[in-house]
């Protein structure tokens, strides 16, 4: 018999990038999140990093906000920009202190390529003013880490750094909010394949090496 599936739209678009994101959420990072055995010097490099990371998704999200087609998904991205803009923001600033990482020592760590390849694709995304475009990064960065984070064994770690990088990406308001980006992406990117597929794809290569690069720090 035909197989008659059709596959929903993202779901294609993460098996056209099947290998580079399966290799994104079993990565050591991920592994040693749920051991608790993140190295000082990789957790810090990693929060260093991607509190920046934090800053350009904000302005993603203002595009999102500005070139969605209905007031419900506005109404969605605003709540989501609350929460990052809250709770997970004071998570980086008590992982920091717990750390040891000082003011200075954030202000010197340069940025890491994958760090400027982010900022670089968000702004690129906002500033198409394509809401598909826009949905495919939103799409990889929540999605990609709601499938390592809900993958992973539990019990979590004691150690609160390590376990809320967890929950703060496998909870009741990030899934609902990651089924929402799909089901958006599903209905206005079919319309939009090749921007979508473009921005989807490049953003998946930069998540896998954003893990990388964290290890490249002495530890
Ligand atoms: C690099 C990266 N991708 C995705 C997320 C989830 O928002 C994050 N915090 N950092």
């Amino acid at each position: 018999m035909p197989n008659t599936t059709v596959q929903r739209f993202t779901e294609q678009l993460r098996q056209a990038n099947f290998q580079t994101w399966e290799d994104a959420v079993g990565h050591r990072f991920v592994q040693e999140i749920f051991a608790g055995t993140v190295p000082q010097p990789v957790m810090a490099q990693y929060l260093i990093q991607d509190h920046r990371f934090l800053d350009s998704f904000l302005t993603l999200l203002g595009g999102a906000i500005a070139t969605a087609d209905t007031f419900e998904a506005r109404l969605r991205f605003g709540r989501f920009a609350g929460m990052v803009s809250g709770d997970e923001n004071t998570y980086f600033l008590r992982a920091f202190e717990a750390l040891g990482v000082t003011p200075t020592q954030r202000e010197q760590t340069p940025d890491t390529t994958s760090t400027q390849g982010f900022s670089a694709i968000m702004r690129e995304a906002a500033a198409t003013r394509e809401y598909a475009a826009i949905l495919a990064v939103l799409n990889v960065a929540e999605w990609l880490y709601q499938d390592w984070a809900t993958r992973g064994t539990k019990p979590l770690p004691k150690d609160f750094v390590h376990a809320e990088w967890v929950t703060l990406h496998d909870n009741a308001f990030f899934n609902d909010f990651v089924a929402f980006l799909r089901s958006e992406l599903d209905r206005v990117g079919p319309t939009q394949q090749a921007i979508a597929h473009d921005f989807f794809g490049r953003a998946v290569g930069l998540e896998l090496n954003f893990f990388d690069q964290a290890y490249q720090v002495p530890h």
